[in-house]
């Protein structure tokens, strides 16, 4: 299988998946979460990998969410007024039911979207300079349900809430406090550990493992819901005045201007 937007490498049961995309910070676009999706699948039904580690190319970004630059006028490329394009929920979705504990290797920035990835897999580990937020709000976005509700699983959900709404950027030690992941180090040991982690998963029993993350996913599967729930709701924000005026102000290089869109309160 050819890739052109991830690297996929297999070495003593594991599957090391990377992001390969640094010129855009490893933001994903339609190509890029198609290929994980095969990666993971693939990485999932070979009896010979049993650990998943999941990074980005270089030393500046894990993953910054969807490629802003690559979003049309209503979303990405090959979307409709019910498909967005990015079939993140899928993606996600896979990682957690994938029977094999997913390692996030954080190696710089993990930032909207590809926060949400870093908190779905297993664990985490990054390197010390790595920064951790959500960015959503900021560019007419949300990436809910596991990007939220789960999110609070971790934290706590003031903690949770302040991420989404005031979309501050977080260092990798805050991190650690808060509980969005296990363990720092310097970036030049990141690699390195994260295989210690995997050799030490490789000598347990896999199918022991498969039905520990089966157990712990089975509290929070429900979210999955919520997860499809939020997506159909973007697929129609998508296509607003006040989506497009995020997305451009980002293009431009502005701040934007949110003010004529605050709610009414109609529904209240
Ligand atoms: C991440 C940053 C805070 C880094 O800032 P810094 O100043 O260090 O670097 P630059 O800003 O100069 O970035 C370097 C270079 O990369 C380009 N870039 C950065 N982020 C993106 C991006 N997301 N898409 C495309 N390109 C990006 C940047 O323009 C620079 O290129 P130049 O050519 O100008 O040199 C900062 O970059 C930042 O805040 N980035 C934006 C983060 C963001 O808004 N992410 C998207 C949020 S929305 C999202 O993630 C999302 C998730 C989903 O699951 C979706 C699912 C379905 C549909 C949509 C989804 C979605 O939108």
């Amino acid at each position: 299988m050819e890739y052109s937007d991830i690297l996929f490498e297999k070495e003593n049961g594991i599957a090391i998946i990377t992001i390969n995309r640094p010129k855009v910070l490893n933001s994903f676009r339609r190509q890029t979460v198609e290929e994980l999706i095969m990666a993971f699948e693939a990485a999932g039904q070979d009896p010979n990998i049993g650990v998943i580690l999941l990074t980005g190319t270089g030393d500046r970004a894990f993953c910054v969410g969807g490629d802003v630059k690559e979003w049309g006028p209503s979303g990405y490329d090959g979307s409709s007024w019910i498909d967005i394009g990015l079939p993140v929920v899928r993606l996600q979705e896979l990682i957690r039911s994938v029977p094999k504990p997913v390692i996030a290797v954080v190696n710089g920035y993990a930032i909207g979207g590809g926060h949400v990835l870093q908190v779905v897999c297993d664990l985490a580990i990054s390197s010390e300079n790595a920064i951790f937020g959500q960015a959503g709000p900021k560019v007419g976005s949300f990436d809910a349900g596991y990007g939220t509700a789960y999110l609070a699983r971790l934290v706590g959900e003031r903690k949770a809430r302040e991420i989404w709404m005031l979309c501050r950027q977080y260092t990798a030690e805050e991190a650690l406090q808060m509980g969005l992941i296990n363990k720092i180090v310097e970036s030049s040991a990141l690699m390195d550990e994260a295989r210690k982690w995997a050799n030490e998963i490789l000598r347990l029993s896999p199918s022991a493992l498969k039905m520990i993350k089966a157990s712990f996913n089975a509290d929070t599967d429900h979210i999955h819901g919520l997860t499809k729930l939020a997506f159909g709701a973007l697929n129609f924000f998508y296509a607003t005045p006040e989506s497009n005026e995020g997305h451009q102000a980002f293009i431009e290089k502005r701040s934007p201007d949110f003010s004529e869109f605050r709610d009414r309160g109609e529904n209240l």
